[in-house]
């Protein structure tokens, strides 16, 4: 038998049209035809335990190989086959008209790689790199003819009778010129690893089996232990230090998703942990790419997604609209929530511990999601100086009685700098203040949105305002100095400091704290730290000179004695004590330090 046969299709040439398309991606030909392979296998599998099909099964290895010397790729089942007819309904129709299809949608587009990259093109893939395909297949129903089909990605084939004892498809690439490197064995593993590493028949290259039939996103949870778990990250990440922990995704309604997800440690290079959920379809690995799949703050997370029902094959902005993606975005946002939760509740020493870790997450989160907000609110832990961890009620509640202002608004206090802040905590403290740590990066956009969320609540940072205007009280300390004493003070300090950026001002604090305390206003400080950070539309701050208050404390004996002092060395003491106040906070460097301690030296010298 030999039939010679034209495809009927409009578009006459649609080959050198999807060659251009693909050109980054020619690789995925190897995916698709291990899975029709793997699918072919999989309906005889299925036939077999519903009785129809009675033969042995056998052996049901998926095999590739590459001969170099014969340019050819062959990918091998013993699957269900095909015969003469189903070769042209399914190759010749199917196939073909699937190409068609997609040329047609896809050739205005003008990125075409990015759309195509997640686009199954099936059997027709494999012209993207051989100049002749061959099929040779024996199907499994009893007396069937085996068939060879050749073609060269025109609209023209050939079928003829084969000599093939065995049940099950061959398929035949005969690589093309331009597509050497297909024939590269280690390119051909690689790529294997790539997409074929969970596919769930053994698949067998150069004799030895590639993949992992049963990953254990397909297994459900109470059949695992926390070590199938661990040695599973081990297999997908194997130079990574172990997880915190996991959530195993499993729904079937109202969309099918498996998974595993994965907190990773934390490192600071955040670009770098980015892009680590792999995303499959049916265990055959489709991108690791799950912007739109996974909500924003979750792309942190490692492991693996496994959903038939999230779309492949349309655009970005169509992923994004899709009503099944959204649904998923939700339900892993859910089930993150949900995990956190619960180890928060069953061990909250072990959360305490892992919050360095997944604060960031959580932070991440709360900022980004209303819904993740609202449930993470209860588990979202902040920690004071004395590294106490709290949640946002119990510090509330912590603080409540001794950091309230005289408009009854709660004022939180936090470091940024312990070492740098120092003198400030300290002042704190001595008010019985407590002091929290807000030092990551990503705690200028949550301190601003703790105050938006939490009512009647401000934050401040401990070096922001002297600690009597930190949080103001009914009374407040009286000044020994009379009107006139205070502009004569002010009028000595601004000669002595001679610095615009700086504000002079005089302010009634106790005696037990220092002369000189010099602060940056909160708001200015934060519109600087965000600029810094790209936020808030606030880029021109950045370029502002820093500006800082000075207070003068009126009740210390030092500036009572400035005032009585010989006018030559007023100006002296209020330079050094100035200084010591630029000094306490890392401030004083260059000619100023060699000034002061000079100066320093001097002063002693005298008596
Ligand atoms: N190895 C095989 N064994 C048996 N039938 C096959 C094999 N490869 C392909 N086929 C048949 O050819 C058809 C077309 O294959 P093709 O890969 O183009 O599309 P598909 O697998 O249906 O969809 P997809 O676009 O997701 O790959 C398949 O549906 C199947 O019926």
């Amino acid at each position: 038998m030999e039939e010679r046969g034209n495809i009927s299709i409009h578009t006459e040439n649609i080959f050198p049209i999807i060659k251009k398309f693909l050109y980054s991606d020619h690789e995925i030909f190897l995916r698709e035809l291990v899975s029709n392979a793997v699918d072919a296998t999989q309906k005889l599998k299925r036939l077999s335990a519903i009785g129809e099909y009675k033969g042995e099964l056998g052996d049901l290895k998926v095999k590739v190989s590459v001969d170099k010397e014969a340019r050819q790729i062959i990918v091998r089942d013993r699957g269900i086959g095909m015969t003469a007819e189903e070769i042209k309904k399914y190759i010749n129709q199917i196939a073909f008209s699937g190409a068609v299809e997609f040329v047609e949608k896809y050739k205005d587009k003008p990125e075409p790689n990015q759309i195509i990259g997640q686009f199954g093109l099936g059997f027709y893939s494999a012209f993207m790199v051989a100049d002749t395909v061959e099929i040779v297949t024996k199907s499994h129903q009893e007396d069937a003819e085996a068939a060879h089909w050749v073609c060269d990605g025109s609209t023209e084939f050939t079928i003829t009778h084969a000599d093939k004892e065995d049940r099950g498809t061959n398929i035949i690439l005969n690589i093309a010129a331009d597509s050497d490197e297909f024939l590269e064995e280690a390119r051909i593993r690689t790529i294997l690893n790539k997409y074929c590493k969970f596919l769930p028949i053994e698949v067998e290259f150069q004799d030895e089996v590639i993949n992992n039939p049963n990953p254990i996103w397909t297994k459900q949870p109470s059949e695992l232990t926390d070590e199938d778990y661990q040695n599973f990250y081990k297999e997908l990440y194997p130079f990574s230090e172990a997880p915190l922990f996991w959530i195993h995704l499993n729904v079937d309604y109202p969309f099918n998703l498996t998974g595993i997800l994965y907190f990773p440690k934390v490192k600071n290079d955040f670009e770098l942990q980015k892009n680590k959920i792999q995303l499959y379809s049916r265990q055959v690995f489709i991108t690791d790419e799950v912007k739109d799949v996974v909500p924003e703050f979750l792309m942190l997370l490692h492991g693996v997604i496994d959903s038939p029902d999230i779309p492949l094959n349309v655009s970005r902005s169509f992923l994004q609209a899709d009503a099944n993606v959204k649904k998923i975005n939700t339900y892993i946002t859910r089930k993150v929530a949900d995990k956190l939760s619960e180890i928060f509740r069953n061990d909250r020493e072990g959360f305490q511990q892992k919050w360095s870790d997944i604060g960031l997450f959580v932070k991440y989160g709360m900022l980004s999601d209303d819904k993740f907000y609202d449930k993470a609110k209860n588990f979202a832990l902040v920690q004071n100086v004395e590294d106490k961890f709290f949640t946002l009620d119990e510090y509330r509640e912590h603080v409540q009685a001794n950091q309230q202002d005289k408009s009854d608004n709660l004022v939180l206090l936090y470091t940024t700098d312990e070492e740098k802040q120092h003198a400030f905590v300290e002042a704190a403290k001595d008010r019985s203040y407590d002091v929290l740590k807000l030092d990551n990066m990503i705690d200028s956009h949550f301190i601003g949105m703790l105050e938006q969320k939490l009512e009647k609540t401000t934050l401040k940072r401990v070096d922001s305002e002297t600690i009597d205007k930190l949080i103001e009280k009914e009374t407040s300390q009286d000044s020994i100095l009379s009107e006139e004493e205070k502009t004569s003070l002010k009028e000595v300090y601004e000669k002595a400091i001679n610095n615009q950026h700086m504000h002079v001002s005089i302010e009634p604090l106790s005696p037990n704290d220092s002369p000189v305390i010099i602060t940056m206003p909160e708001f200015m400080r934060r519109m600087k730290d965000m600029s810094r950070t790209g936020g808030g539309g606030m880029m021109f701050m950045g370029n502002m000179p820093d500006t800082y208050n000075v207070s003068i404390n009126a009740n210390h004996p030092i500036n009572s004695r400035i005032l009585k002092a010989k006018d030559e060395n007023k100006e002296i003491i209020a330079k050094q004590a100035f200084d010591l106040a630029l000094l306490s906070q890392n401030m004083l460097t260059g000619p100023a330090l060699t000034a002061f301690v000079k100066r320093s030296v001097e002063l002693i010298e005298k008596e």
